[in-house]
């Protein structure tokens, strides 16, 4: 049996620095990510004038519980999408102007909800140059919040950082979501707030967060599970075996659960209270599968696809338009480089089995395609990266560490 360590996970990693940052206190955050998303936030809030202090196995924050410190920051999100949707609700929250601007692959990423609630709310806040777009500027004020309506059907992360600043807001908020994507991240939301001492609610479509105080303390990170799911896949593919320990049924991620879509697909998989375990089975069936909760990882599963016994379908999965890249039209698109039989809808994509063959898959400077189709490679020689450092948003070792599993499951057989 293999072990892989996989690096704490991006998003509780956001949400710990932001709650960290709202709390009475100091906290420390133990295990957390450290790539450019997270180094991207931790610097954002610095920027605002928290005292931030990063260490590469722990971070320590001190909190303010009245908003930024610092009267006005520029905010340079990089390529994360976490600190461009759940910063901004700081600055509202501050007295002072905050600039948010981050990468030109970020500046086409949607803004527009956030913004709009936050106007809805009486916040000072503009787009510069393109409507709901970084870069934006809001002119804080403090926040009395209120009752407002939400689209989160681009993305949860408008939601995620409305809730989050909530109790800071001196009437706290009450917000019913038109349409919402990524629930398992909302939920991870709320189950954090309420690890920080706030209690927020949800009844059908509306979420309710009374005004209250977060509570300083530590906190472990657990795995990352988007990233393990390149490593459970790996193993799915190459009928090998490999266990991620610290991440298992009782994670906070919902991409936990694209273990049992392995499951699904004939592998053996155990998923106990703190580890998961894939072992591949002989060849891997096809499967239909809606992912609108786990998008993260519908190209780990586009990527692994071919090798199936049937055709592979996932479907619900129109808002992984809008993430770092188009990623249906990046995994059809590099599918069909390989010489593999794809087709893609506005929310879904189909692959036939096929046999890939060797070609340079165009990761469009983002990290997921670039992981899921290194998987591809394991069954596929000559498989290039155009790009194989923009895996830096997240795990900026995972080809060392892809490389060594390989190595220790030859050394096994
Ligand atoms: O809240 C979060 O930490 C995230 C939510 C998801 O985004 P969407 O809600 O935009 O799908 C996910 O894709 C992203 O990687 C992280
Ligand atoms: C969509 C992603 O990132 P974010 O939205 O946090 O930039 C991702 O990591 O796949």
């Amino acid at each position: 049996m293999t072990d892989v360590a996989i690096p704490g996970s991006k998003s509780l990693t956001a949400r710990a620095l932001f709650l960290a940052a709202c709390a009475d206190g100091t906290s420390v955050l133990h295990r957390p990510l450290w790539s450019d998303d997270t180094e991207a936030f931790a610097a954002g809030l610095a920027a605002l004038g928290y005292a931030v202090d990063v260490r590469p196995d722990r971070c320590t924050v001190r909190g303010s519980t009245s908003g930024p410190p610092a009267p006005g920051a520029d905010v340079f999100c990089r390529d994360a999408g976490t600190a461009a949707r759940f910063l901004p609700t700081l600055g509202a929250l501050g007295h002072g102007v905050f600039a948010f601007d981050g990468s030109e692959q970020l500046r086409r990423r949607p803004l527009g909800p956030l913004v709009g609630a936050l106007a809805a709310l009486g916040v000072d806040v503009r787009a510069e140059e393109r409507e709901g777009h970084l870069p934006v500027t809001v002119r804080g004020a403090g926040l009395k919040g209120g009752a407002l309506t939400l689209d989160a059907g681009l993305s949860s992360q408008f939601l995620t950082g409305l809730l989050l600043a909530a109790p800071l807001m001196t009437e706290g908020l009450e917000v019913t979501v038109t349409d919402l994507v990524s629930v398992p991240y909302v939920e991870m939301t709320l189950a954090m707030m309420r690890r920080f001492g706030v209690q927020a609610t949800r009844t059908g479509d509306t979420f309710t967060v009374p005004p209250g105080r977060y509570r300083a303390g530590d906190y472990l990170v657990e795995p990352d599970a988007s990233t393990a799911s390149y490593f459970l896949a790996a193993a799915a593919l190459t009928g090998r075996s490999v266990t991620v320990p610290g991440l298992g049924a009782d994670a906070l991620q919902g991409d936990v659960r694209f273990a049992e879509v392995l499951g699904r697909m004939g592998a053996d998989v155990t998923l106990a209270a703190d580890s998961v375990t894939v072992t591949g089975p002989e060849r891997l069936s096809g499967v239909t599968v809606n992912m609108r909760d786990i998008s993260d990882t519908m190209p780990t599963l586009a990527a692994i696809a071919p090798f199936a016994d049937g055709p592979v379908r996932i479907e619900d999965v129109y808002n992984t338009r809008v993430k770092e890249c188009d990623r249906l039209d990046a995994c059809a698109t590099n599918l069909a480089r390989l010489g593999v039989r794809v087709e893609t809808g506005r929310d879904w994509i189909q692959v036939w089995p096929g046999t890939p063959r060797a070609a340079e898959i165009d990761c469009r400077g983002d990290h997921r395609i670039a992981m899921s189709f290194s998987v591809t490679g394991l069954r596929t020689p000559g498989l290039t990266l155009d790009d194989p450092g923009c895996v830096k948003k997240t795990f900026p070792e995972f080809h060392e560490v892809l490389a060594d599993l390989v190595r220790e499951w030859s050394h096994d057989s």
